[in-house]
């Protein structure tokens, strides 16, 4: 695992900071001009008068100190100008990329980007035969998806974001154990590099067995909560995955510990056009969740915002839930439903595609109830998905209706359990889901004993 990366320099481009540059000294301006002008006429008097009497000398001293204080407040006013503009100053962050589509938007690119290359190769470990599984200390499953993938991003990363920390599910130990394992990986990487070429300039390449284990295992970053930071979880639903069922590629970016971009990649969901599969979800904080075919060119293809389903009571709407009954409590799941009057069947889905199918609209509430209340929630499991439901008018909460706290490391040590709903009945849900939590599992317990 990697140590801990330096501190994430700025990463808007000097044009940028040029027109930002322009565009604040400006504002600076416009702020003196219209904040002074009432402030110049006693000058004006003062100058009129000569010979100067008491009264025009202390109006004068007034215009000035009044003049200078208007001047020092103009600062703040370009700068708020600035901000409403949407242009960006360096920030204790570090920085968000600034292009044509505002801020964020290459950080969106490049991520987009890097999930479907790395769907590429998860759809190709998908149809074979050989996936490679590993059992790993958690007992939980990986597979030469996993690890392709991982690589695959993480080389996309560090070509476009090199300062940036990166947070991901998997480390190179297993391959490095078992060269077998790892040439497999590296055919995988190579065979999908071959077949999707272009994008070097954003995404890099992988030129071996050698560069793949380094980039798999620089996602052991510790600290979710300052500067930059990546997660990925490169096959999230690996069980899903090996079974047939849905899983998801999903990557987000952390500023200061709140997530401001998010991508998801759901390869076997249904696609956005009769006979397609797969679908590309992002989201920027602020600026809503969009859509695209997960294949294809997708610089040339048309992003379609996507809305919840804005339900005004529970009881219209239907659940969602993951397959792994050892991963959420169906049993309390279906409690809540009855007591929200949902009548409708669950829909089981592994992985983040549950959040994907909720932001689409085919869906409306995702439960998510602990089977033991010792288990810990994984960032890179929830960092992408929640802020795709978020942008798409929906809400993310913890079992006891807490915000979740991506501050707080690799896992979310502060919150219980996971439901996402639509705003319009967020507060509906949270009722009963709370109810149900604190009969089940007892009060919550005070933060940071968990
Ligand atoms: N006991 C448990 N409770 C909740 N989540 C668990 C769990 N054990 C594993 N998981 C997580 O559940 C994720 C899959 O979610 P779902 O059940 O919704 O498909 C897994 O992601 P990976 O498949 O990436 O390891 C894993 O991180
Ligand atoms: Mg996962």
């Amino acid at each position: 695992m990697c140590a801990k990366r330096p501190r994430t320099p700025p990463t808007s481009t000097p044009i940028n900071t040029n027109i930002n540059a322009v565009l604040f000294s400006l504002a600076v301006c416009l702020g003196i001009l219209f904040t002074i002008a009432p402030y110049l006429a006693p000058c004006f008097v003062d100058f009129l008068l000569l010979p100067t009497t008491t009264t025009t000398l202390l109006l004068h001293r007034a215009s000035v100190s009044v003049c200078s204080y208007r001047v020092a407040s103009a600062i703040p006013f370009a700068r708020r100008f600035c901000s409403n503009s949407k242009l960006q100053f360096s920030s204790r962050a570090g920085s968000r990329t600034m292009a044509s589509g505002g801020a964020y938007a290459r950080e969106r690119r490049v991520a987009e980007l890097a999930v479907q290359r790395a769907a590429v190769l998860t759809r190709a470990v998908y149809s074979s035969r050989v996936k490679g599984t590993v059992t790993k200390s958690d007992a939980s499953p990986v597979t030469i998806a996993d690890f392709g993938a991982q690589a695959l991003v993480f080389s996309a990363l560090d070509k476009s974001f090199p300062s940036d920390n990166i947070i991901g599910e998997e480390d190179s130990a297993d391959l490095r154990e078992n060269n077998d394992l790892s040439s497999l990986v590296w055919d995988a990487v190579s065979t999908a590099l071959s077949a999707s070429p272009g994008h070097e300039s954003d995404l890099g390449s992988v030129t071996g067995q050698g560069q793949m284990l380094e980039f798999i295992d620089k996602g052991g970053h510790t600290d979710s909560a300052t500067g930059r930071v990546w997660a990925l979880d490169p096959v999230d639903g690996t069980k899903g995955f090996l079974r047939g069922g849905q899983y998801a590629i999903a990557l987000a970016l952390l500023v200061d510990g709140v997530v401001q971009v998010g991508v998801l990649g759901c390869p076997n969901l249904p696609g956005l056009n009769e006979g397609e599969e797969g679908v590309l979800l992002s989201a920027i904080r602020g600026q809503g969740t969009v859509v695209k075919p997960l294949s294809g060119d997708l610089d040339a293809a048309e992003p379609r915002k996507t809305t919840m389903n804005a339900i005004t009571v529970a009881s219209e709407g239907g659940f969602c839930e993951g397959v792994e009954s050892g991963h959420s409590a169906h049993d309390v799941q279906a409690r809540i439903a009855g007591k929200l009057g949902i009548t409708k069947a669950p829909v089981q889905l592994d992985s983040q595609a549950k959040y994907a199918s909720i932001a689409l609209g085919r869906g409306e509430i995702y439960l998510r109830l602990p089977t033991k209340m010792t288990y810990e929630e994984k960032i890179w499991d929830h960092a992408a998905g929640s802020l795709v439901v978020g942008e798409a008018g929906g809400v993310v909460a913890d079992m006891y209706g807490r915000p979740l706290d991506f501050t707080v490391g690799r896992t979310l040590r502060e919150n219980k359990g996971v439901i996402a709903m639509p705003r319009q009945i967020a507060e509906e849900v949270k009722k009963a889901v709370l109810d149900v939590a604190v009969e089940h599992y007892g009060p919550p317990p005070p933060k940071s004993s968990l």
